[in-house]
């Protein structure tokens, strides 16, 4: 049932083949999100190329994280076993940890729905109190506002309600559409130190600006506040401004691996690229006993 309000600002609730949805609209904006994962799906002005991409094959099922927009990962990155110790520590298995954290495939709440000044916040919190995560006994809190206004933006918050400190590694997967990679580069990761995965984790720098000629995956350190990907196909800038993060990962899978992945067609690998805003390596976050932390993003187009 839509509602609106005096600004205009309308949110909707709807269902995705199995999944419950938001659709925000306003002032031109539109913006649809999962209950499950918390997971932003789409976002995008009405009269302009989408700025999340989301894949024509995605699937809306229960349990499984949708590829495209922006999945939490939480409380870790990737594969646990490239976690600091102090991450890996804090998952209580020896069975093979999930990809990416524990939170993609679960429902987060949806607390609130602000409407204020021509914004619209969702606020969604994951309640690990009432339903402990499995094999990860930490009394640790994530939360995310999603705000619609000019721009969006996805603050991640930890709480941690616990007597012990705790070590999270985490990422806000970020899936950006583009009019073709080979038309499309990442300013702002110049000097920036990497690992690159795909060359055994081999430490690098960063010369100039980033543009993407095969497989990319890498973990950024040093990274500043502002990013931009300058799209020249569609003539936009997308700037990516991080609030308290100085790691992101730049991925594109390419051919092959693109070929190999889930809800992702043959060709998508030339639509897409993923900035994940991120606390990972010698940047994750320790959680002192009572802590809130807030991790964020902000994004936004500009014409060239
Ligand atoms: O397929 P997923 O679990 O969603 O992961 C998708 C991708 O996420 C990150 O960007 C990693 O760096 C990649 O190695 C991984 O392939």
């Amino acid at each position: 049932m839509p509602f609106a309000n005096a600004s205009g600002a309308q949110v909707e609730r709807l269902q995705r083949d199995e999944l419950t949805c938001w659709r925000v609209r306003q002032g031109g904006a539109e913006l649809l999100v999962a209950q499950q994962g918390a997971q932003v799906l789409a976002y995008g002005r009405v009269d302009q190329p989408p700025l999340i991409w989301l894949s024509e094959d995605a699937a809306f099922r229960r349990g499984q994280s949708v590829r495209g927009g922006v999945p939490v990962c939480w409380p870790w990155f990737g594969d646990l076993r490239r976690n600091p110790e102090a991450v890996q520590a804090a998952y209580a298995s020896e069975d093979a940890a999930p990809a990416h954290g524990l939170v993609r495939g679960l429902d987060w709440q949806l607390e609130d729905v602000e409407q204020q000044d021509g914004a619209v916040t969702l606020h969604f919190t994951l309640d690990t109190r009432a339903e402990p995560l499995p094999h990860w006994p930490q009394a640790v809190q994530p939360s995310l506002r999603i705000r619609l206004d000019e721009r969006l933006h996805l603050h991640l918050e930890n709480h941690n309600l616990g007597p012990r400190p705790v070590t999270v590694s985490q990422a806000l997967h970020t899936y950006f559409a583009v009019s073709d990679i080979h038309r499309v580069r990442v300013e702002g990761l110049a000097g920036a130190r990497y690992l690159d995965t795909l060359r055994d984790w081999r430490p690098e720098t960063q010369a100039g600006a980033l543009a993407f000629e095969g497989e990319t995956d890498r973990l950024y350190l040093d990274v500043p506040p502002r990013l931009s990907l300058v799209d020249e196909g569609w003539g936009r800038r997308v700037q990516v401004e991080s609030l308290d993060s100085r790691s992101a990962i730049l991925w594109n899978p390419w051919i092959d691996k693109g070929a190999r992945l889930s809800q992702f067609a043959d060709d998508a690998w030339q639509r897409m690229l993923c900035i994940e805003t991120a606390r990972v390596l010698d940047d994750v976050l320790v959680l002192a006993p009572g802590e809130r932390h807030r991790m964020g993003v902000s994004l936004w187009s500009e014409p060239l």
